[in-house]
C-alpha cells in the first residue's frame, strides 16, 4: 500500500481544513494510499515535518494551506535525493500557486485532483542569499511594495481576505520609493533604479493573473519583470493594466525568461518568497528544471505536455 502524509496548516484561510480532515483520510485511503497527518505548530514547522516526511520515505505528501504552507513543505522536500510526489489542498487566502497549477479551491475538488489527476515534474525556483539556500514555488522578488504580502497581518486576512492586501497597497502607495540594483539575468545586465522587480514562475501572483503572462511551470525558465522607476501616477497607471497583462509592453517595464537572476544591490532591500519574508538582498536566482513532481488535473497535464 502507498503512504501519503497530510501537513496541514490549521490556521490558514477560514481556518476549515480540520474539519474536513475525516473525508479526506476516507478518501485517501478508498484510493489506496495508508495515510497519517501532521498539523503544524508555527513558522517553519512544515519544513521539519516535510524532511520527517522525506526520511520516513513517503510516496506522497500533501500540503494543505496557503502559499506560505507550500512553500515551507517545498523546502523540506527540494533539496532531497528522493523527493515524494506532492499534492496541494489550498485553504489558504490568496491560493496563487494551486490557481497556477489548476486545482481548484474546494478541498473535495483538490482531492480529486491527488486521487484522479497526474504527477508532472515541474520546475522550482532556488535562490542563494545571506550564505543559505532555500526554494520557492511561485515567485521571488525585491521592492517595498512586495513587502506588503507579510505586512498584512494574518487575523485580517482571516477576516477579510484578499481585500486585506488592496488596502495595505493602497496604503503603502506614497511610501514607494525607487532602489538601485544591478540585475544580471542570462549573460544580459540591467543598472538602474526600481520600483520593484520579480522572478516569477508561474502566472498568477497575488491575485493578478496576469501578472507574467508568458510563464510556462516546466520549461526552465523565470518569467522576469522589472519595474523601473516610476511617479506615483505611472505606477498605478502600470498597476491597473497589470490586472489585465498589459503592463508588459509599457516603457517602464522589463519583461523577459531567464533560467538564472542576479540582483546586487548596496541599499537595503528585501527577499519576498512566495509572499513570506526571505532575509536580505543580494541574491542569486536558479530555475531548477522539473524539479518535483506534483499532482495536477489531467487536462492540465495534457496542456503541460503540448505547452499550450
Ligand atoms: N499553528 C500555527 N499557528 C500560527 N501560525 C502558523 C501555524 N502553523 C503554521 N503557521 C504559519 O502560518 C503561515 C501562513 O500560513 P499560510 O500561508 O498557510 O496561510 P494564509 O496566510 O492564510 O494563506 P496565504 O499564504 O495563501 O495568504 C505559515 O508560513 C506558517 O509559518
Amino acid at each position: 500500500m502507498k503512504r501519503a502524509r497530510i501537513i496541514y496548516n490549521p490556521t490558514s484561510g477560514r481556518e476549515v481544513f480540520k474539519k474536513h480532515l475525516p473525508d479526506v483520510l476516507i478518501r485517501l485511503e478508498q484510493a489506496g494510499y495508508e495515510t497519517s497527518c501532521h498539523a503544524t505548530t508555527g513558522a517553519g514547522d512544515a519544513t521539519e515535518a516535510a524532511r520527517k516526511a522525506v526520511e520516513r520515505e513517503f510516496d506522497l505528501v500533501i500540503a494543505a494551506g496557503g502559499d506560505g504552507t507550500i512553500n515551507e513543505v517545498v523546502n523540506g522536500l527540494a533539496d532531497a535525493s528522493y523527493r515524494p510526489n506532492l499534492g496541494i489542498i489550498p485553504v489558504g487566502t490568496t491560493n496563487d500557486f494551486a490557481r497556477a497549477i489548476g486545482v481548484p479551491r474546494s478541498i473535495e475538488g483538490a482531492c480529486d485532483v491527488i486521487i484522479h489527476g497526474e504527477a508532472v515534474p515541474i520546475d522550482i525556483g532556488a535562490v542563494t542569499n545571506e550564505g543559505k539556500t532555500h526554494y520557492f514555488v511561485n515567485i521571488a522578488g525585491g521592492g517595498r511594495l512586495t513587502e506588503l504580502t507579510y505586512e498584512v497581518p494574518s487575523k485580517l486576512k482571516t477576516m477579510i481576505g484578499q481585500l486585506a492586501y488592496y488596502l495595505k497597497g493602497i496604503e503603502m502607495l506614497p511610501s514607494l520609493h525607487p532602489v538601485h540594483v544591478k540585475i544580471e539575468y542570462d549573460g544580459k545586465m540591467f543598472e538602474g533604479a526600481v520600483m520593484l522587480f520579480l522572478v516569477s514562475l508561474t502566472n498568477s501572483v497575488g491575485g493578478f493573473e496576469k501578472l507574467a503572462p508568458n510563464s510556462s511551470l516546466n520549461d526552465g525558465m523565470f518569467d522576469l519583470i522589472i519595474l523601473k522607476e516610476t511617479n506615483l501616477a505611472e505606477f498605478i497607471k502600470i498597476a491597473t493594466l497589470a490586472l489585465r497583462g498589459e503592463h508588459i509592453h509599457d516603457p517602464h517595464v522589463i519583461y523577459t525568461k531567464a533560467n538564472r537572476v542576479k540582483v546586487y544591490t548596496e541599499e537595503n532591500m528585501q527577499l519576498n518568497l512566495d509572499g513570506e519574508y526571505g532575509g536580505m538582498l543580494p541574491g542569486e536566482f536558479v530555475n531548477l528544471y522539473r524539479h518535483m513532481n506534483v499532482f495536477v488535473p489531467k487536462e492540465k497535464a495534457e496542456q503541460m505536455r503540448t505547452g499550450e
